[in-house]
């Protein structure tokens, strides 16, 4: 069977979405059941079609199917500049799914000497350096406003699953071991891009306290929270960006150099995320990692003076608050 020979619709709720970035167009990893047409959302089209691929646990454990979805962030034939991808459709997507959690990848630049390109890095803060060119949030408009809390973007018990595979990543062509880099105050910082920083602003962002940087965490992060979706990004390191001054600038050409060995090890470190998973899924993903009725509480207009438009969108994606 081809993929074009795979069902469109699958009527089962999912249970963790994946979002693949530069050089991660799909997993192979994912077998897939069905593929969905890039999904329709009050806020647009979802950046490509959506992948569904069935994890059977082990006879050891009573939870025996586990369900995935994967989205390809700026489309599958890199369409999508990191400015125009349809986050709120992408985030709207996997919360329609049912998704329980959201594992998103990320090629990023480092900002630090001990972060080699080819290290991965769980982040656990951000700084937002973006323009405010982005729709960044749900509920940010005349007639629905909602403030909701930020303070640790990412998921520190997510972040913590993950660390227990670290030892999964490896760098066949090099003696230099791959690492996975993880603490409480490792940060990313989220530039607009397209271009690259300069080497004046990639300073900046060292003495900032950053310790890698994209271009895409933003708003994909925030969005991921207001839908109260627990959010780990796992960032894939391909370059030292600008700041070493011995050395050529950030190029597109040194990212792509690192992209196979990453993109390897993204799928044996999938893999491993999934197949345990699957075996048992993890408590944060049961009791939504303390989010869970965050949102009917951040949200301060009240429902009668919401216009229709406005509760028919919300409801897409609360349909049990309003
Ligand atoms: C091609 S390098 C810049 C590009 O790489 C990262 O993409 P993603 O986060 O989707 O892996 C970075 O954020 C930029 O969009
Ligand atoms: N140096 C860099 N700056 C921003 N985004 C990146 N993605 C990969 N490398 C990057």
């Amino acid at each position: 069977m081809t993929v074009s020979d795979l069902p469109t619709t699958f009527d089962e709720p999912v249970d963790l979405a994946i979002i693949g970035g530069t050089g991660l167009y799909q997993l192979e990893c994912l077998k897939p059941v069905a593929v969905l047409p890039p999904m329709q959302t009050p806020w647009g089209a979802t950046s490509s079609s959506i992948t569904i691929a069935v994890f059977v646990g082990d006879s050891t454990t009573n939870h025996n199917k586990f369900v995935v979805a994967f989205i390809s962030r700026h489309g599958v034939n890199h369409e999508f500049p990191p400015t125009h991808v349809p986050f709120r459709a992408n985030i709207a997507a996997i919360k329609k799914l049912q998704c329980k959690a959201v594992l998103s990848f990320s090629a990023v630049g480092s900002l630090q000497e001990h972060i080699k390109p080819r290290d991965f890095v769980l982040p656990q803060q951000l700084i937002d350096r973006t323009k405010g060119i982005r729709d960044s949030s749900y509920f940010n408009e005349i007639g629905l406003v909602g403030h909701v809390g930020f303070g640790n973007p990412f998921s520190a018990k997510f972040a913590d699953f993950i660390y227990q595979f670290k030892d999964t990543l490896t760098n066949p062509e090099s003696t230099e071991p791959c690492l996975m880099h993880y603490d409480q105050e490792t940060t990313v910082v989220c530039m607009e891009g397209p271009q690259f920083s300069t080497r004046a602003e990639s300073k900046m962002y060292k003495m900032l306290g950053g310790d890698i940087i994209n271009m895409s965490v933003i708003p994909e992060a925030k969005l991921a929270r207001e839908c109260e979706l627990p959010y780990q990004m796992i960032c894939m390191s391909t370059d030292y960006d600008a700041w070493r001054d011995h050395e050529e600038s950030v190029t597109v050409d040194a990212v792509f150099g690192h992209l196979a060995n990453n993109g390897r090890n993204a799928n044996a470190l999938a893999t491993k995320i999934v197949k345990e998973m699957a075996k048992e899924i993890p408590e944060f993903m049961i009791n939504g990692d303390g989010l869970k009725g965050s949102i009917k509480m951040a949200v301060a207009t009240k429902a009668d003076v919401m216009s229709e438009q406005t509760l028919q969108n919300i409801r897409f994606l609360f349909p049990e608050y309003w």
